[in-house]
């Protein structure tokens, strides 16, 4: 017989689910279900290697069954077996990358563009660095950060396994950008440290032991703060994404509409990438009001392949081309 679980860990849960439920927009035991999928995996090929994509595409077919993901290049989710992939020789030679299929949005929401100055402040391991560096072939000059001194080995270790080139490595925490960083960028990633709710396996008994409402509260100060100074290192016309893998409004519209508000420059843009589990960002959330234009943020529904994830592009508008507060 299942074991019963503790009334504090069942207080927890219900929770969660029921702030889970209400953004999702569906009953806490469809939001339990949404949120109970297990490790979901899927797998980018990476095209800056030696061999071509195809050759690798081939090697990748014959470990298992995979499925092109429609909406980005190169990419396949896993239907069958994971560690036939992560224990294959194109995985050890950084041919591929596997990850969550969340994850691919924001490389493709920044649209990157050779020649460009790219910064990726919360990089380490470096999925997302990749990919970047992957959409200009190369041929942008990134800059990668991370705040968390220990993190920046794994960083270091993607960075040369996978072939990416970067211009610098930081340790700068993203709060502080603005005051140690002497720099602007075209495009800046701020794929934020967050309470990982999206992450959050449910069926497990264990999901929630760090989950409490305070550490959200925490996280959303953070993030603010990390959003506020990225905006300061964005060159006028230049573009931030913004992006989480937790539900709370608080850390995703919340930090975002505080930017948004305080800045009459900032301009949140569709995130011009079609996922279909993508929903769009709320505007009004348990007697909350985000900035409407946050709309067109995506936040993402967790489906058989992709977990719950939040990304938001800002543009930064070059000067005469901000409004003026006048209404028609
Ligand atoms: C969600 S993970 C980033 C994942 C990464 N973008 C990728 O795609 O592989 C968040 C990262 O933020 C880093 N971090 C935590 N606090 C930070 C801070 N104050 N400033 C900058 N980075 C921070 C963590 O070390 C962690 O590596």
């Amino acid at each position: 017989m299942a074991k019963r679980p503790h009334p504090a860990d069942q207080r927890r849960r219900d929770a969660f689910l029921a702030r889970a439920a209400s953004v999702w927009e569906v009953k806490p035991y469809e939001a339990e279900r949404l949120a109970s999928g297990g490790l979901r995996s899927s797998v980018r090929i990476n095209p800056l290697k030696s061999r071509s994509v195809d050759e690798i595409r081939a090697d990748l077919e014959s470990l298992t069954e995979v499925e092109a993901i429609p909406w980005c290049p190169n990419a396949f989710h896993i239907l069958g077996d994971r560690k036939a992939v992560t224990e294959s020789a194109i995985h050890a030679a950084g041919e591929v990358y596997v990850m969550n299929a969340a994850s691919l949005i924001p490389g493709l929401a920044m649209d990157p563009q050779p020649g460009e100055d790219i910064l990726d402040i919360c990089s380490s391991p470096g999925g997302k660095a990749a990919h970047i560096a992957a959409l200009t072939g190369n041929k942008a000059r990134l800059h990668v950060n991370d705040g968390i001194r220990a993190r920046l080995k794994k960083l270091q270790e993607v960075v040369d396994l996978l072939g990416v080139e970067i211009t610098d490595m930081t340790e700068i925490q993203g709060q502080y950008l603005d005051k140690f960083l002497d720099a602007t960028f075209d495009r800046i990633l701020l794929d934020a440290q967050c309470s990982g709710e999206g992450m959050a396996d449910l069926s497990r008994p264990d999901a929630l032991k760090f989950w409490t409402p305070d550490r959200i509260e925490k996280m959303s100060r953070l993030q603010q703060r990390m959003l506020v100074a990225a905006f300061k290192q964005l060159r006028p016309g230049g573009v931030l994404v913004y992006s989480t893998c937790t539900i709370a409004p608080e850390e995703n519209e919340a930090p975002v509409d505080h930017l948004v508000r305080h800045n009459a420059d900032a301009a949140i843009e569709p995130i011009g990438v079609d996922v279909p589990e993508g929903r769009p960002g709320l505007a009004k959330w348990e007697g909350r009001s985000y900035h409407p234009d946050l709309r067109h943020a995506m936040r993402v529904v967790p489906s058989d392949f992709l977990e719950a994830f939040f990304v938001c592009r800002i543009r930064k508008l070059p000067p005469g081309k901000q409004p003026t507060g006048e209404t028609a």
